[in-house]
């Protein structure tokens, strides 16, 4: 049970500051739908049927990165998904974002601007360091309650995440609530037999740490994506480097090299990494190569092969509990999709206990025609779910708990 307040305990006609994560894959500067749309509008909705004003926050991407862009297109996702208007202003705390927020209405709804393009907000910093910056002492006065409904964002310390609830009362939305509850479920449930987790994606700093720490309850690791071509780079193949203006791989594996390393030599038994990859061959197409025939670093590899594909099925099939953090490839191209959808049908197939998590990888499920319902648990949290299942606390949820206790 969850041990926070939620969206039924607010007050009647509230000015509602509510933080959302509808962080998105961006295709030719747009944001693209997913499930994160569809799953918070039922928490939107809900705030705008019962009259209350309705000021919504989130982020896209991160300064820097391809993916890092404005909500304006956003809102206009979310508003097909609430059945209602969502006003939306390019401004985060500044005049434009107060007077609109002092305009609204109620059962209104306004989306203001990229949360990580006011400064004070992606710094990792305390509760009580968040709540002292200008961008929540600037916003709190207009509200009379903060809701979190952003679950996937939880393991950040970020000024919209962790610094409202100190300064305003504070509640937990739909999404928040189910993910909690989900989640924190599946990290106290014991299997009988072998659990295996999929690791793939290009969020490789977040879930190696997390591999280490899942020691006891994974007994085999799949791997793909960036954090397998990672892997393989320790193991000495010439790959998981920045080749041809990718800026994945370098970084993540200065930071992480020493824990890769450590890991594959403690826990190399349970970690099964690609045998072949894919890349875009000269005539467009999916070409493959035998991860032992790679010899200088040139291609950018998009997907695992198709012999690994095959070999990663049978363990599949004999798990009693499969995770999937990260598509195991590009999956978004159809031509380096085999890796993710061959996992994901392997699971669907058998009857095991399984999770799909990451906003990213469960679009994969509508996407290739696969059936939600025959997953045990599709979440829209990647880091933060995965985060969960070491038991390991998620910084936005203490804060509503620490609320609800007022402390
Ligand atoms: N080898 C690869 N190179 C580049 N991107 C990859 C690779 N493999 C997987 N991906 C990308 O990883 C994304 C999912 O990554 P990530 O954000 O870590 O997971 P999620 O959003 O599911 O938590 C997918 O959109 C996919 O295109
Ligand atoms: O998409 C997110 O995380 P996820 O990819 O782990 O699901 C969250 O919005 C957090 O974004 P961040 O990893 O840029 O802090």
């Amino acid at each position: 049970m969850s041990t926070f307040d939620t969206i039924d305990d607010l007050p009647a006609d509230s000015r509602v500051l509510v933080r959302l994560d509808l962080n998105s894959p961006i295709e030719d500067g747009e944001p693209q739908d997913n499930r994160r749309f569809e799953r918070h509008a039922e928490t939107v909705r809900e705030l705008a049927d019962a009259g209350h004003r309705v000021v919504l926050m989130a982020h896209q991407g991160r300064p820097g990165r391809d993916d890092f862009t404005s909500l304006a297109g956003h809102a206009d996702i979310l508003a097909d998904h609430v059945g209602r208007d969502v006003a939306f202003v390019a401004d985060t705390y500044g005049d434009d974002a107060l007077e609109a927020i002092d305009a609204l209405r109620a059962g209104e709804v306004l989306l203001l601007e990229n949360t990580r393009m006011c400064d004070d907000e992606l710094p990792e910093a305390s509760p009580a360091e968040k709540a002292e910056t200008a961008f929540v002492q600037t916003l709190a006065p207009h509200f009379d309650a903060y809701v979190n409904d952003a679950y996937s964002a939880a393991h950040r310390k970020h000024a919209s995440l962790v610094g409202f609830p100190l300064v305003l009362p504070a509640y937990a939305g739909r999404v928040m609530e189910t993910e909690y509850e989900a989640n924190t479920a599946i990290a106290t449930r014991e299997f009988d037999g072998p659990v295996t987790m999929v690791v793939g994606g290009t969020k490789a700093t977040d879930v190696i740490g997390v591999m280490d720490a899942l020691d006891e309850k994974v007994d085999r690791f799949l791997l793909g994506g960036v954090a397998g071509e990672l892997f393989l780079r320790a193991a000495g193949h010439p790959v998981g480097h920045d080749v041809g203006g990718m800026d994945l791989f370098d970084e993540q594996w200065e930071r992480n090299r020493e824990l890769i390393e450590s890991v594959l030599d403690e826990r190399g038994d349970a970690i099964r990494l690609a045998t072949d990859l894919a890349y875009e061959g000269p005539d467009g197409g999916r070409a493959e190569v035998a991860v032992d025939e790679i010899d200088e670093k040139t291609d950018g590899y998009l997907d695992v092969g198709s012999e690994t594909v095959a070999d990663y099925e049978q363990p599949i099939r004999e798990s009693d509990a499969v995770f999937v953090k990260g598509a195991l490839g590009v999956f978004e191209d159809e031509r380096f999709a085999d890796g993710t959808v061959g996992a994901l049908e392997a699971i669907a197939e058998t009857d095991c206990f399984s999770v799909v998590g990451g906003g990213d990888t469960s679009r994969a499920i509508e996407m290739y025609g696969l059936d939600e319902g025959d997953f045990s648990h599709v979440s829209i949290a990647g880091g933060a779910y995965i985060r969960a299942l070491t038991g390991e606390p998620l910084p936005a949820v203490e804060v509503l708990e620490a609320a609800a206790a007022g402390q």
